[in-house]
């Protein structure tokens, strides 16, 4: 078993600072290294109850005084018994507020409190049923017999003192338990996947009835208090705020502008890697519906000539991230003093981008860097702005709503998400002017297919890709020798993992013709089969 434990939650923004002013209830998560600490994370807040995932190395002191509602122990890929387990601040379990372990996470509290966790017989991968032997407090409404996931190859062997059952599955006898008293719970499998019927039940239990929270966490309240935040932190001062015209910035620049008005300077930076028509689209529709000026910046020639002979997609985004500042901090003098820097950064553009993790074994930094966005890990260090990103802890969806909530018209809502760094890594290999005509036309075939079809809002992005290689093919009789293009049209709910859509075979049909027939430069067109993991969405 793979004992490296991910630590991405010590990279991430630690608990928000004007929490105990806010007076908010919380259900914090310790992270110990699953893939499904964030999701639990969000299924909470699907309840409507805020919550943030901390570091499994989060104090019981400091937990005293963030006093969340619940705690909610993740999985992790560690066994307990393990020399070099990750384990929680003993202390936790005398703060007297309820705790909930999820499969390493209750593993971990069995282990302990003074139960007995070992290698079972039979791990548990996938489907399992849920056979119910108390059906009160944790597990109401939860179906004797339901479906529930398991991820497992240890079991619970002996429950600590105090501990009773409260499921059992076939091959684990102990599948949920629970010590009433101290309100401590357990559960072997995974509630907060999509797959485990009623786990949401569960979660609702949990939090309701365990951790008697109130549904506090609503659109609304999330934009009433960042609204207080803002000017809070802000006060009189001006900010900047890079405006894309996507769905992060657009959110951001209508709750900017509820919250300080004419303290807030929108700048879209045309990079030169905006898809066809995209820049002056942006601007008209600030300017002329919404009535936000935006200052345009024609920053097209600088961009290309700094992408001159980079061809690693790392160095490329880099370079844009660091060149985004210096515009920003040029223009910033030219437009006055501004002191903060405002940015629609999202959670996963920072989980993708963080930095090193820990391996406690050998206690080196591993590196688990997906890819640097732009806006997170491109930034340079010797930043001279503060920076504003009130939506770094929402998914895509959640600031979907939120746009909605502040009259974002849906047409900007529903819109597909679009890279800051743009066409440049969607060009594999060295960027050049002609490189981004060629492909800016096969883009702009790509949108005018899906959209005409009525499928743009059935998937997630719909885009076109150059490859830098040639290959051979015959047009008019005669020899070509160009470049390909890669159709990536994928299906999401929130960007961390993706599916290839199964589009009809006549739209794929019309695309590759109009491609190749259209856009010259080029003469094949390939689409893209590969989820995400193990691709990503994009190609760089
Ligand atoms: N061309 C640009 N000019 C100014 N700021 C930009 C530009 N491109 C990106 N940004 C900044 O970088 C942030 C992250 O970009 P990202 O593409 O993730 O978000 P978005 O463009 O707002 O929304 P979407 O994900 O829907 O495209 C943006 O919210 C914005 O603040
Ligand atoms: O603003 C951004 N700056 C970036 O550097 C960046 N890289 C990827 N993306 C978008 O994020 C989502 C996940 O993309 P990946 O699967 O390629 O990591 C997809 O929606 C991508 O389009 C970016 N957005
Ligand atoms: N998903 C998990 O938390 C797994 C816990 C532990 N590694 C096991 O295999 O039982
Ligand atoms: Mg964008």
């Amino acid at each position: 078993m793979n004992t490296a434990v991910t630590l991405l939650t010590e990279q991430l923004p630690q608990v928000n600072e004007h929490w105990g002013q806010l007076n908010r209830q919380i259900i914090v998560i310790l992270d110990f290294g699953s893939q499904y600490s964030e999701l639990i994370a969000r299924r909470i807040r699907e309840t409507q109850v805020y919550s943030e995932v901390l570091s499994y190395r989060t104090t019981a002191e400091h937990l005293r005084q963030l006093n969340p509602k619940g705690i909610i122990l993740s999985g992790g890929p560690s066994s307990v018994y393990a020399e070099y387990a990750p384990h929680c601040d003993p202390e936790i379990w005398n703060l007297g507020i309820p705790i909930l372990g999820v499969c390493y996470g209750m593993q971990l509290m069995v282990n302990q409190l003074g139960g007995e966790v070992a290698k079972a017989d039979r791990g548990e991968y996938g489907k399992a049923s849920l056979y119910i032997d108390d059906p009160t407090d944790l597990l109401t409404n939860v179906e004797d017999g339901t479906t529930m996931w398991m991820s497992h190859g240890d079991s619970v062997m002996k429950m600590p003192q105090g501990f009773e059952l409260l499921a059992h599955t076939e091959n684990t006898p102990c599948a949920a338990i629970a010590d009433h008293e101290r309100k401590l719970y357990g559960v072997q499998f995974h509630p907060e996947v999509v797959h485990s019927v009623g786990g949401l039940a569960l979660i609702r239990n949990f939090v309701y009835h365990i951790c008697d929270c109130e549904p506090t966490w609503t659109t609304a309240a999330f934009v009433e208090e960042s609204v207080r935040e803002i000017r809070a932190r802000v006060g009189d001062k001006r900010v900047l705020l890079a405006l894309s015209g996507g769905v992060d910035s657009s959110t951001l620049a209508f709750l900017l502008h509820k919250a300080i008005g004419d303290q807030l300077t929108c700048v879209f930076i045309d990079q030169g890697f905006m898809r066809k028509y995209e820049p002056e689209r942006l601007v008209k529709l600030f300017q002329e519906q919404f009535h936000i000026p935006v200052e345009y910046v024609n920053a097209r020639d600088r961009f290309l000539n700094i992408m001159v002979g980079v061809t690693d997609p790392e160095e490329k985004r880099r370079r844009i991230g660091h060149e985004f500042i210096r515009v920003f901090e040029e223009t910033s003098k030219q437009l006055g003093h501004f002191d903060y820097l405002a940015q629609g950064t999202l959670y996963p553009d920072v989980i993708e981008s963080a930095d090193t993790n820990v391996d406690p074994q050998t206690g080196e930094r591993v590196a688990v860097k997906i890819k640097s966005h732009h806006n997170v890990g491109g930034l340079p260090k010797d930043l001279r702005f503060k920076l504003v990103e009130p939506l770094r802890k929402l998914f895509k969806d959640e600031v979907r709503k939120v746009g909605r909530s502040i009259g974002l018209p849906e047409e900007i809502v529903q819109r597909q998400p679009f890279p800051g760094p743009g066409l440049a890594i969607r060009i594999l290999g060295e960027v050049t002017a002609e490189r981004l005509n060629i492909l800016r036309d096969a883009d702009l075939i790509v949108r005018q297919e899906i959209n005409q079809r009525g499928l743009y809002h059935d998937v997630w992005q719909a885009f076109a890709v150059l490859l830098p290689i040639r290959s051979v093919g015959v047009m008019g009789d005669k020899r070509t020798y160009a470049y390909p293009i890669v159709l990536r049209i994928v299906t999401s709910e929130d960007g961390m993992t993706a599916d290839w859509a199964r589009i009809p075979y006549d739209v794929l049909e019309v695309i590759s013709n109009r491609i190749v027939n259209e856009v010259k430069g080029v003469n094949r067109v390939v689409y893209d089969i590969t989820s995400k993991p193990p691709g990503t969405i994009e190609w760089e």
